[in-house]
């Protein structure tokens, strides 16, 4: 029997398990904030940071949300980032990623306060985070390893492969999967878009981590029985739905769960955790900057 990995009650769990450290907080005076900024008009993008709106009102986190056109000079959105980082009620930011063309992506990783950095994307953090004492785990794949956590998957002598490399999932992933840590101690393989046999190496993998973009490459004959099969990616892809399209992750569900031992569907698999990550993110945050210690899930 496959066993689906359900992402929506995970993340229910770990919103609940936040309760008493932002109960601690407004204890001592201090509402945990979080400040989303879009430049962007990708309706996905919007999608995504109004779900973040949603859930900071559901667990009782102040809601910010600066929204710049897309066309707008660069330095509007610097300067945002410093209003931002100089703001005692802001305790979190996250600048929605990507960013137009004419934005230096780098500069803006660099400008957020590392303290406030809830994404763990500024140089500091990743450094933090590689050398094996994260101030905060990027969302997704730290959602990731909460999921595993879970669902009782062993990562410690298994074999993982990672499809993907980017700096906001494949690359942080990797890294945590491969610390000798809980939930690390993985033998741990990085496929890209150079890789020459993709089937090979998911061939001998106990958890897959599918994280490419590309709709339905993972297949259920490149799996191994029994694997956990972790589908990060979000497509869009046209259908004759309300919406004019449909959701589908980087592996072919369909065949997938033939082969599974576990598996993560899309929607409601990785996405809430990493709205939910952000939560405790921002929680952690808001403790750092008030000293007030708070209770994590
Ligand atoms: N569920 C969630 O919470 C989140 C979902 N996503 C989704 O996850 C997916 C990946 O996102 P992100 O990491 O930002 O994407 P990027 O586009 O930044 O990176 C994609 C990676 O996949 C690699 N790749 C592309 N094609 C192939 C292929 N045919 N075979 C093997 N590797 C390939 C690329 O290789 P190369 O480096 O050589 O170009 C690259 O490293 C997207 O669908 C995105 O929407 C992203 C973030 C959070
Ligand atoms: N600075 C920054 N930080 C990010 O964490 C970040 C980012 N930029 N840019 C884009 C990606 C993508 N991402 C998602 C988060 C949640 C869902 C999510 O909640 N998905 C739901 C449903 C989505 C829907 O219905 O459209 C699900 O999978 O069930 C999806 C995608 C965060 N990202």
């Amino acid at each position: 029997m496959t066993t689906l990995i359900d992402g929506n009650e995970v993340a229910a769990e770990i919103r609940d398990g936040l309760a008493d450290g932002i109960e601690s907080l407004k204890a001592e005076g201090t509402t945990p904030g979080l400040a989303t900024v879009l430049m962007s008009d990708d309706p996905a993008s919007e999608t995504y940071v109004s779900m973040k709106q949603r859930d900071c009102e559901e667990v009782g986190i102040n809601g910010i949300h600066v929204e710049l056109d897309a066309d707008a000079p660069a330095e509007e959105l610097y300067d945002t980032i410093d209003d931002l980082n100089a703001d005692p009620e802001v305790h979190g930011i996250l600048v929605q990623m990507p960013v137009p063309d004419h934005v230096d992506k780098r500069r803006v990783l660099r400008a957020i306060d590392p303290v406030k950095d809830v994404d763990g994307f500024h140089p500091e953090n990743v450094g933090r985070m590689v050398a094996g004492h994260a101030r905060y785990k990027p969302c997704t794949p730290h959602g990731i390893q909460k999921l595993l956590e879970a669902y009782d998957v062993e990562t410690e002598g298994a074999e993982a492969v990672v499809v993907g490399r980017s700096d906001i999932v494949g690359k942080p992933m990797t890294n945590l999967l491969i610390q000798k840590a809980p939930f690390g101690n993985a033998t741990t393989t990085v496929c890209h878009s150079r890789t020459k046999d993709l089937a090979g190496h998911l061939a001998d993998a106990d958890i897959v981590v599918a994280a490419a973009g590309v709709p339905e490459l993972v297949t259920g004959d490149m799996l191994k029985e029994g694997a956990t099969v972790v589908d990060v990616g979000i497509n869009r892809v046209d259908a004759a739905t309300e919406k004019g399209y449909e959701l589908v992750g980087d592996v072919e569900f369909e065949s997938a769960e033939e082969v599974a031992g576990k598996i993560t569907p899309v929607p409601g698999g990785v996405g809430p955790m990493t709205r939910a990550m952000l939560l405790y993110n921002t929680v952690k945050a808001a403790g750092l900057q008030t000293d007030v210690p708070v209770d994590l899930p």
